[in-house]
């Protein structure tokens, strides 16, 4: 018998039970929720990550729909016990998935949301970031100064990589890795090299009329690639951003042999999953190369990092705030909850989940729709006509 859990209850007598298993930034998703009828259920305990019981104490007998997060582990057990207690709809309140186990979902009739396009920009921006850290060794600089070591200027002081003219490469050019490509070459003139397994012309087209548009401007104009392997990527660029999905053609995607083709003084970053790397591998690489540097926004067991990490100059490290802006996390719990919403209303899904901005608009009522399910097809779900 799982043990009672901690919650905050919101429209107790509304028709559907709605559990939230954390607390989300932004209030409109609240109010979309309790507007409709549904009975919101917030879970206040203190504990960072809800174990599985946990969660099954939180649905109960009776639960319609959850909204849960990427530290839970979603698989048969949880949505056997949603689907017993009348549940229809599960939605992770982020855009990775790789926490659900999707056919478990299907095997229950379960829909199951994710959160994509709001939080494209910030995590490219975070991605930005991360590159500029590592590039001018800004942690490093900064743990300097207030140490009060500094004495003065010095031509050798904190010496990093220059940006301009160097290759950035993009290892999952989907949307977040087209907008952090987009940023990286626009920004920082910066030849683009990318590996994914489709083309994105809409970033090509962007980095040839932006060469154009230096060329005619007298500078020298930026170029792209697209890789027919990562290893290509991974040889030519200076810096490299990680952006795929994690599944099981990406998990160790960058390992000992992979890292040893990078150029010694490369940049790697990664916003996109923790076990897309082999963090044991890349410890040893960055002890072994202390001009390879790396920005990390997750880890291969998150929370903790791999032994030595911590002690390596030589990386950034951010904990997982790559999505981390007011207005995304607001969008993004607004997009979890219309995606439970929307199921248990009965509405049809999204048609396109890339373009999700109009339920993001506070001052309009969101369209009648689910705006991401990921297993749609797998279920038969209707597609909206909006
Ligand atoms: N750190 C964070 O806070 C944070 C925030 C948002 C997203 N993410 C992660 O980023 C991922 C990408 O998000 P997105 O919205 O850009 O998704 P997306 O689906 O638009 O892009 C993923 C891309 O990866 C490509 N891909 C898949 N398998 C590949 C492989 N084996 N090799 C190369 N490319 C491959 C796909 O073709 C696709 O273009 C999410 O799944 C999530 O795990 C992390
Ligand atoms: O997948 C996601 O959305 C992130 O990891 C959190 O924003």
């Amino acid at each position: 018998m799982a043990k009672p859990v901690q919650i905050e209850v919101w429209n107790p007598n509304g028709k559907y039970r709605v559990v939230s298993t954390k607390s989300m930034p932004g209030t409109r998703w609240i109010n979309l929720l309790i507007q409709q009828d549904c009975r919101l259920e917030i879970c206040t305990e203190k504990k960072t990550i809800l174990s599985v019981d946990d969660i099954l104490a939180l649905i109960g007998d009776r639960c319609d729909g959850v909204i849960g997060q990427l530290t839970e582990d979603w698989g048969e057990t949880l949505f056997s016990a949603l689907s017993k207690a009348g549940g229809k709809a599960f939605s992770n309140m982020a855009v990775g998935y790789n926490n659900v186990d999707v056919e478990a979902a299907n095997k229950y009739g379960v829909a199951v949301g994710n959160t994509p396009g709001v939080l494209t920009e910030t995590t490219a921006e975070l991605a930005a970031s991360l590159s500029l850290a590592a590039a001018r060794r800004i942690v490093e600089a900064d743990e300097f100064m207030r140490a009060g070591k500094y004495e003065g200027w010095l031509p050798h002081l904190f010496v990093g990589n220059l940006l301009k003219g160097q290759t950035v490469g993009v290892i999952g050019a989907g949307r977040i890795g087209s907008a952090y490509a987009r940023m990286m070459v626009e920004g920082f003139k910066m030849n683009l090299i990318y590996y994914d397994l489709y083309q994105s012309t809409r970033l090509e087209k962007f980095v040839t009329a932006y060469g154009q548009f230096l060329k005619a401007n007298g500078e020298q104009p930026v170029t792209w690639k697209r890789a027919s392997s990562m290893e290509e990527v991974l040889r030519e660029a200076d810096v490299i951003s990680l952006h795929p999905i994690l599944d099981k053609t990406t998990y160790h995607l960058v390992n000992k042999e992979r890292l040893a083709l990078m150029k010694k003084e490369a940049i790697l970053v990664n916003c996109s999953r923790g076990p897309v790397i082999d963090e044991v591998a890349l410890v040893e690489h960055l002890r072994e190369n202390p001009m390879f540097r790396v920005g990390l926004d997750v880890f291969e067991d998150e929370p903790y990092m791999k032994p030595g990490l911590a002690d390596m100059k030589n990386a950034v490290v951010v904990p997982h705030i790559a999505s981390a802006s007011k207005w995304t996390r607001e969008g993004m719990a607004t997009l979890a909850a219309l995606n439970v919403l929307g199921k248990i209303k009965g509405y049809p899904i999204w048609s396109n989940p890339n373009s999700v901005e109009p339920f993001l608009n506070e001052n309009a009522t969101p369209p009648a729709a689910c705006p991401s399910i990921v297993n749609s097809k797998a279920l038969g779900l209707p597609v909206s006509k909006l």
